[in-house]
């Protein structure tokens, strides 16, 4: 087997997102194409909450495997999502969208209405960054690379298809906007300069698989819980 060259490298991994990240899967779909009902808007708000609160753990994990120059670099991940004094964080802002649907505080940290898939899925990808060599463990963030079209289609469409969630619900998405591209600027960084042989690429690649995985599976068990039709 043939290391790929940096280019080719990164055509592989974009060649997964085409194919495998969740922008595709039918709920997304649907939420794009104004088809949710409030009910199931809920059930996504609060079950990728549990998604939510479990990043920063998870990148806390990654940190512990990261040399100092790029622990400076992702620590800034953790204090996006947690947030520290005059900044609320991404949790505060993910608790703001759920006001904007009608769920509280106490609702969204009630362990008991996580549905089991996104329990499994998320406690999977918080294991995997436990567990897995530390490249591995930042491969499998390479989603981010696919997130920002989604995030921008689905600001427009969320206002254009549910007047009834206020516009301040959505400045999670906004502000995930102008946090990614320096999150995607270093993970490239790490991966392409750091997978040298083909046997690291293709672990590299496995780890974006798996990933897309974790985030398929979460909206395949909305979907089900959620919606009378599926
Ligand atoms: O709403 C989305 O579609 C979406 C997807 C992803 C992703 O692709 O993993 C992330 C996020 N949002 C997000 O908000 C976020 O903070 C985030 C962190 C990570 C990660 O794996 O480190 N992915 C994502």
């Amino acid at each position: 087997m043939t290391t790929w060259s940096a280019r080719e490298f990164e055509a592989q991994l974009r060649s997964v997102g085409e194919k495998r990240y969740h922008h595709l899967h039918p709920f997304n779909e649907r939420m794009h194409a104004g088809e949710l009902s409030e009910e199931e808007f809920r059930g996504w708000v609060r079950n990728r909450f549990y998604y939510q609160v479990n990043i920063p753990v998870k990148d806390a994990f990654i940190l512990t495997k990261l040399r100092r120059e790029d622990r400076r670099r992702w620590i800034q991940r953790i204090i996006d999502h947690d947030g520290r004094t005059g900044d609320e964080g991404g949790i505060e802002r993910w608790i703001r969208l759920g006001a904007a649907v009608g769920l509280t505080r106490e609702e969204l940290y009630d362990d008991d209405t996580v549905l089991p898939g996104v329990r499994f899925a998320v406690d999977a990808y918080v294991d995997f960054c436990r567990r897995k060599p530390w490249l591995e463990s930042v491969a499998s963030a390479l989603t981010e690379l696919f997130a920002p079209d989604l995030l921008s289609r689905r600001i427009t469409d969320v206002r254009k298809h549910y007047p009834w969630i206020a516009p301040e619900g959505l400045e999670y998405f906004r502000a995930r906007l102008t946090q990614q591209p320096k999150d995607i600027a270093h993970l490239l960084e790490l991966v392409l300069t750091h997978a040298r042989s083909r046997e690291q690429q293709d672990a590299c690649v496995r780890a974006l698989e798996f990933k897309c995985d974790v985030l398929w599976s979460l909206l395949d068990a909305v979907q089900t819980a959620y919606s009378k039709s599926s």
